[in-house]
Parts: C-alpha cells; sequence; structure tokens
C-alpha cells in the first residue's frame, strides 16, 4: 500500500487545477486519487490523464465530490467561491482537509467557510507563495513604522482572464497594512476611483487593478511620503509557484486538529 498523500483537485482542468495535477505529479510525497469537475464537464466519467492528453492514470474524473473527498486525505480547491462553499460542505461531511485558493468571497462566504473550521482543517490563503506571504509580514512591520502622511495604494496585475478584483493578493496585503496602522480595513479601503473623486483622504488605503495579457500576478504596495516612495513588490513568473504552496499547505495538513489556518501557519512566518 502507497504511503503518499492522497490528494483530490476541485477545478481539475482550470489553470491553476492543471498546474497542480502536474506539480503533485512530480512529488515523492503525494498522488492525485480524485478530480473533480463540475456536473456536465466534458471530462466527467474520463480518465484524468487522457483529459490531459498524456497517459492513462486510473483517476476518473466526477462530478461526486463527496465520493472523491471520502477517498482522499486532502482536497486541493482553486475555483470559485460558490464551487468552494460546496465543497467546503462536503469536506466536513467526509472529514477531509480542505486547502483552498480560491479567491474573491464576500465578507458572509468567509463567515460561511469559518464554520467548517470546527470539523476539518482548513488552510485559506489569497496567495501561497512565500513570497508573498513574507511581503504581508513586511508590509505590516513598514505600515507601522510610518506615519499617516505616508499614503499607501496596493495596485495589482493580473491576466485578462481573472474575474475578481482586488485580487486575493492585493486584499491580504491592504490587510496586512491596516494591521500594522492598528486600522480597520472596511473603513479605509478605497476600491473605485472614477471621475471627480475629490482629494484623497489621509489615512485611506487604495487599490489599483490592472488586467491584461497573461499577466501571472504582480503585486505593489507603495508608500507615498513626503519627498519619497518606498514601494515593495513581488512578481510571481509561473502558476508553478502557487502549486507548490498549495502541496506544502496540503502537506502540511495530514494529523492536523480542525481549525482556520493560513500560510503563515503554514510556513511558520
Ligand atoms: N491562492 C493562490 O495562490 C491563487 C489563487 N488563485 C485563485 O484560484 C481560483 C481559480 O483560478 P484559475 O485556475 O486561474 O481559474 P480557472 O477559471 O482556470 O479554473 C477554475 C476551475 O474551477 C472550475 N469550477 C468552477 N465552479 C465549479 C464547480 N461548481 N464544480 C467544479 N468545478 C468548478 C472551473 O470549471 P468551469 O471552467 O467549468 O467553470 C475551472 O475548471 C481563482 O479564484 C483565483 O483567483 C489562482 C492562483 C493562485
Ligand atoms: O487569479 C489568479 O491568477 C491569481 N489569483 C490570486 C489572487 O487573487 O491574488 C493569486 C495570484 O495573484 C494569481
Amino acid at each position: 500500500m502507497s504511503n503518499l498523500a492522497r490528494i483530490a483537485i476541485t477545478g481539475a482542468s482550470g489553470r491553476m487545477g492543471r498546474m497542480l495535477i502536474e506539480t503533485i505529479g512530480q512529488s515523492d510525497k503525494a498522488e492525485v486519487t480524485g478530480a473533480v469537475e463540475r456536473p456536465g464537464h466534458d471530462w466527467i466519467g474520463q480518465d484524468l490523464g487522457l483529459c490531459l492528453g498524456g497517459a492513462e492514470t486510473g483517476v476518473t474524473v466526477t462530478d461526486d465530490a463527496a465520493t472523491a473527498f471520502a477517498a482522499a486525505d486532502v482536497v486541493i480547491d482553486f475555483t470559485a467561491p460558490a464551487a468552494t462553499l460546496g465543497f467546503a460542505s462536503a469536506a466536513a461531511e467526509t472529514g477531509t482537509a480542505h486547502v483552498i485558493g480560491t479567491t474573491g468571497f464576500t465578507d458572509e462566504d468567509l463567515t460561511a467557510l469559518s464554520a467548517f473550521g470546527g470539523d476539518i482543517a482548513i488552510v485559506r490563503a489569497g496567495n501561497m507563495s512565500l513570497g508573498v506571504n513574507l511581503l504581508t509580514q513586511i508590509t505590516k512591520q513598514v505600515a507601522a513604522a510610518l506615519g499617516p502622511d505616508y499614503d499607501i495604494e496596493v495596485v495589482e496585475a493580473h491576466h485578462n482572464r481573472k474575474v475578481d478584483a482586488p485580487s486575493g493578493t492585493a486584499l491580504m496585503l491592504g490587510q496586512a497594512a491596516a494591521d500594522g496602522r492598528g486600522v480597520d480595513l472596511n473603513e479605509v479601503s478605497d476600491r473605485g476611483r472614477d471621475g471627480i473623486t475629490g482629494a484623497r483622504k489621509q489615512g485611506d488605503i487604495g487599490f489599483a487593478v490592472i488586467r491584461g495579457g497573461g499577466i501571472v500576478g504582480e503585486h505593489d504596495v507603495i508608500f507615498a511620503g513626503p519627498g519619497e516612495r518606498l514601494i515593495l513588490r513581488h512578481i510571481a513568473d509561473d502558476r508553478g509557484l502557487f502549486a507548490r504552496g498549495a502541496l506544502t499547505a496540503a502537506l502540511w495538513t495530514l494529523g492536523k486538529a480542525p481549525g482556520e489556518y493560513d500560510m503563515l501557519d503554514v510556513l511558520g512566518l
């Protein structure tokens, strides 16, 4: 019997789903034992490897999440908010840990997700990379050190297929800046400027969004002060970065008590 961690992938045909399958395929610690797609998807009932244009894997793509999750130790989920809520419920039913990379949740979604942390280990992060999670810590530190005459702006750029804005990463960085300043992000965030907006309000944390081409993910945190600007930047060069982070998180959940965790917990930052 294999001692590899058994992983189910949701949204298997998506950009991140494919990258996760490739990354886990190269790992000597884990294997893909389940692949889930939405009902009616072309891949349902087909062998996962053949769907991806490779050799047969023996894993049949399914729309029955509960059955796929029951045969796995952990689910890795990069899909969409409504889908992830359903998958969290199924994972809680089967007692399977859930690693969530999906972004674009509302506050209500996040409250609903939290409830499942009582049943299973959930790791959720808007960005699974070491660099971005380190950057949240640095952002918090810089925001705490600089006074209110340093305006904080978060600028993010992504590919033209991305459906949510600002990105999950931008929101993590904005939250870190707000934490550093000891303020509530909801009260200071400025997320859309157009027309006669009036002057910038001191203390606001602004968000600006660029969408185009195949940009994997770029984030700047700008501290614009009197006579100087400090810019903290992260650039993701390829999606394998996020998949490797998600695999690290998945392996970390093995044997973990139920609860809500993030990548700071996983990475020990
Ligand atoms: N945390 C991180 O580090 C990262 C997070 N992300 C986030 O991950 C998410 C996915 O990104 P990406 O892979 O680029 O997006 P894609 O659109 O390429 O992939 C999403 C996949 O999820 C599937 N899906 C949607 N709803 C369901 C459902 N109900 N049941 C089963 N499958 C479903 C889609 O299927 P269909 O095509 O049929 O809709 C698609 O295969 C986004 O929220 C993105 O922001 C991305 C990269 C890194
Ligand atoms: O949709 C993406 O592609 C990405 N989404 C995440 C986000 O919303 O921050 C992470 C990464 O930047 C890529």
